[in-house]
C-alpha cells in the first residue's frame, strides 16, 4: 500500500472511525495488516477487512472477542459493535482490556442475507475442510481467516489473562424469551455462574446448555482456547437501520463497561432469576422434503406435550419426547445434514 494512502487511512479512521464501512465498501484499503497507536494508549491492529483488535498499553487481564454478523442479516449486533469501534477509534471511549472485534460475513451484510454460499456458523473447528463444503466459497475462506485471527489474538496474551467470547446474533423467529444464550458443550467442565450473572446484567435471562460438540464459532473458542464463550441471541432479525435500539440498552451498556474496565455491579447468581434449558434433541434434516409440523411464525421456546409430531421427512418422524419440550431455531430451509430444530427441556445448574 502507498505510504500516503496509509497515513490518510489512519487519519480517516481516527477522525471518523468508519472501519466497518471501509471494510464493506473499500476492502482493498484494509486488506493488509495495519497497526497504529491511538494517543499513545491503545495499539490498533487491522487484521483484515472486518477484523480489528485494540490493545491497551496498560497490562490487560482479559482478552475479549466480540463477534457480530457471522450471519449477514443479523444487524442489531453489527450496529452495536460498529458503534463501539467508531467510539474507540475516535477517542470517545478507551478499552481497558484487549478486545478483538470480528464482523463476520461482509458480503452477506450487503445482500441482507444469512450467508452467501455456506452457513459460516457451521464451518468452525475445521469443519470448513469437510468435503461437503464448497472450498471456493467466501465463507470457507472467511472461517479459516477468523479461526486464525482468534488463535493469534488469544495466544498473544499473558498466560494469566482470562478469555471471553460473545458471538452476537439475532434470531429468525420471535422468541417467548427474547434474549437468550447458547452455552457450548463443556465436556464435563462446570458452567460459570459468574458468566451467567454477567449475561443477566446484559438482559439475557435464558440459557441453553448444549450437550454435544458443534461446529459453531462459540464452541470453537470455548473448546480450542478455554474461553468463556457463548452464542448470544439478542432479539429478532431486522434490516439495517430498522432495529429499535432501545431494546439493546442493557446489553450495549454492559458490554461497553466490560471492555472499558468499568464496574459491572453484578448480582450474584440466583436460580430464580434465570431460565435454564438443556438441549434434548438435535434434529438434523436428511431429506429434501423435511417439513415442520407447526406454523412458520411459532415463536422459539414454544413447548409441546410428549408425542406431538414436530417435523417429518421421508423415512422419519420427529416427536416431542417429554411434556414441556420446547423448540428453538426451527428452520426447514437448511442444507441437508444440518440442524433443523433444537429441542430443549427445563433443567437447573448445579
Ligand atoms: O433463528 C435462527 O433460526 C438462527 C439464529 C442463529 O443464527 N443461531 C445460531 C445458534 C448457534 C449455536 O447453536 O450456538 C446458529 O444457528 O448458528
Ligand atoms: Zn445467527
Amino acid at each position: 500500500m502507498h505510504t500516503v494512502n496509509r497515513h490518510k487511512l489512519i487519519s480517516d479512521l481516527q477522525q471518523q472511525g468508519q472501519f466497518l464501512t471501509l471494510s464493506r465498501r473499500s476492502a482493498e484499503l484494509v486488506q493488509k495488516p495495519i497497526s497504529f497507536t491511538l494517543d499513545e494508549h491503545t495499539q490498533v491492529s487491522i487484521i483484515s477487512p472486518g477484523i480489528i483488535s485494540f490493545t491497551p498499553k496498560i497490562k490487560s487481564v482479559k482478552a475479549i472477542v466480540l463477534s457480530s454478523g457471522i450471519h449477514g442479516n443479523e444487524t442489531a449486533p453489527i450496529e452495536i459493535c460498529d458503534q463501539y469501534v467508531v467510539d474507540i477509534l475516535t477517542g470517545k471511549i478507551r478499552v481497558a482490556h484487549r478486545v478483538l472485534f470480528i464482523f463476520g460475513n461482509l458480503p452477506a451484510m450487503d445482500k441482507a442475507t444469512r450467508f452467501v454460499d455456506e452457513n459460516l456458523n457451521r464451518l468452525f473447528s475445521h469443519a470448513h475442510a469437510n468435503e461437503s463444503v464448497d472450498q471456493n466459497s467466501y465463507e470457507c475462506a472467511r472461517a479459516k481467516e477468523i479461526e486464525k485471527a482468534v488463535a493469534q489474538f488469544y495466544e498473544a496474551g499473558h498466560s494469566d489473562e482470562s478469555r471471553y467470547h460473545y458471538d452476537l446474533h439475532t434470531a429468525i423467529r420471535p422468541s417467548k424469551n427474547e434474549k437468550f444464550a447458547v452455552y457450548p458443550f463443556l465436556h464435563g467442565e462446570k458452567h460459570s455462574k459468574d458468566q451467567i450473572s454477567f449475561l443477566l446484567a446484559c438482559g439475557i435471562d435464558t440459557f441453553l446448555l448444549s450437550g454435544s460438540p458443534t461446529t459453531t464459532f462459540s464452541y470453537y473458542s470455548s473448546r480450542q482456547f478455554g474461553a468463556h464463550a457463548f452464542t448470544v441471541e439478542l432479539g429478532k432479525v431486522e434490516a439495517f437501520g430498522q432495529n429499535d435500539m432501545s431494546r439493546f440498552t442493557q446489553v450495549n451498556d454492559t458490554l461497553k463497561r466490560l471492555i472499558c474496565g468499568q464496574p459491572l455491579n453484578l448480582k450474584s447468581f440466583n436460580h430464580q432469576d434465570v431460565l435454564i434449558y438443556q438441549v434434548n434433541q438435535v434434529i438434523n434434516k436428511h431429506e429434501d422434503d423435511f417439513v415442520l409440523d407447526f406454523s412458520d411464525d411459532l415463536p422459539n421456546f414454544s413447548d409441546f406435550s410428549k408425542g406431538t409430531l414436530l417435523a417429518h421427512e421421508t423415512g422419519n418422524e420427529y416427536r416431542a419426547e417429554f411434556d414441556g419440550e420446547a423448540v428453538v431455531f426451527p428452520n426447514a430451509n437448511v442444507a441437508i445434514g444440518q440442524r433443523a430444530i433444537l429441542t430443549v427441556i427445563p433443567t437447573t445448574l448445579d
